[in-house]
């Protein structure tokens, strides 16, 4: 049976967000997309195009071994449609901020591609993955607070992303205590970049505290 076709008729995309039509979109929201340009759009294809590309071969760690490239574009995802951010740096950066960590991505080719804000952002979200694992967890923690506004929103969009996968379809491997170590981790995260976006806060407070309560 195609995938269409087992789908029930009204089968919610989103479960956890309001469907909303196009045409019933506010005043206000028509209005802040319509304040961007085309270059706005024409930077964030070329980041998905750019990102797709690099990510082509990697799968996630779950089961379904689910395409990668799934990741950014769901944080970018969640940065526009949840969180309601519109700046194209920071989305194109959130479609491009694992590039250089997972794959043979240079900064230099960010830079450029994508100019010096987009890199910088991208650079303040990218671990270092010579280093130990425990160094490289204890330096996000230690980083966070000092991260630019811009590279805080991508870093706060990622973790709701990751925590809502851990969620959803663990990586093969995790067992809970695993999955429980990686929520502890993310909230001491979190908790050094409170006071940059509201609907991200509230989400991610909602899903640590359900699984560390
Ligand atoms: N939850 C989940 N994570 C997956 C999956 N596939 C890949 N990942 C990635 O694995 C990382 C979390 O796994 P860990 O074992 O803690 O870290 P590590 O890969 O960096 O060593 C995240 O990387 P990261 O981008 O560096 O994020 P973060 O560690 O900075 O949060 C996440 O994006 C999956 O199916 N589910």
């Amino acid at each position: 049976m195609s995938e269409k076709a087992s789908n029930p008729p009204n089968y919610p995309v989103y479960p956890d967000l309001e469907e909303k039509k196009p045409s019933e979109s506010s005043a206000s929201g028509k209005k802040a997309f319509m304040d961007h340009g085309p270059e706005d759009m024409a930077l964030v294809v070329k980041a998905a195009d750019f990102a797709t590309r690099k990510h082509r071969f990697q799968k996630r760690k779950d089961l379904a071994q689910t395409p990668y490239i799934n990741h950014p574009i769901g944080v970018a995802f969640i940065l526009t449609n949840e969180a309601k951010v519109f700046d194209s740096a920071v989305i194109a950066a959130a479609m491009l901020h694992d590039t250089v960590e997972d794959t043979k991505t240079t900064f230099d080719e960010i830079k450029e591609h994508f100019g010096q804000e987009i890199h910088d952002i991208v650079k303040e979200c990218t671990d270092d993955k010579s280093l130990p694992k425990q160094t490289r967890k204890q330096l996000q923690i230690e980083h966070a607070a000092g991260h630019s506004h811009k590279a805080k929103l991508v870093k706060l969009a990622d973790k709701l992303y990751n925590l809502r996968d851990a969620e959803r379809a663990a990586p093969v491997g995790w067992d809970k205590r695993r999955v429980k170590e990686y929520f502890k981790w993310s909230k001491d995260v979190v908790a050094q970049m409170k006071g940059t976006n509201e609907t991200l806060e509230i989400a991610l407070d909602q899903i640590i505290n359900k699984h560390l309560a």
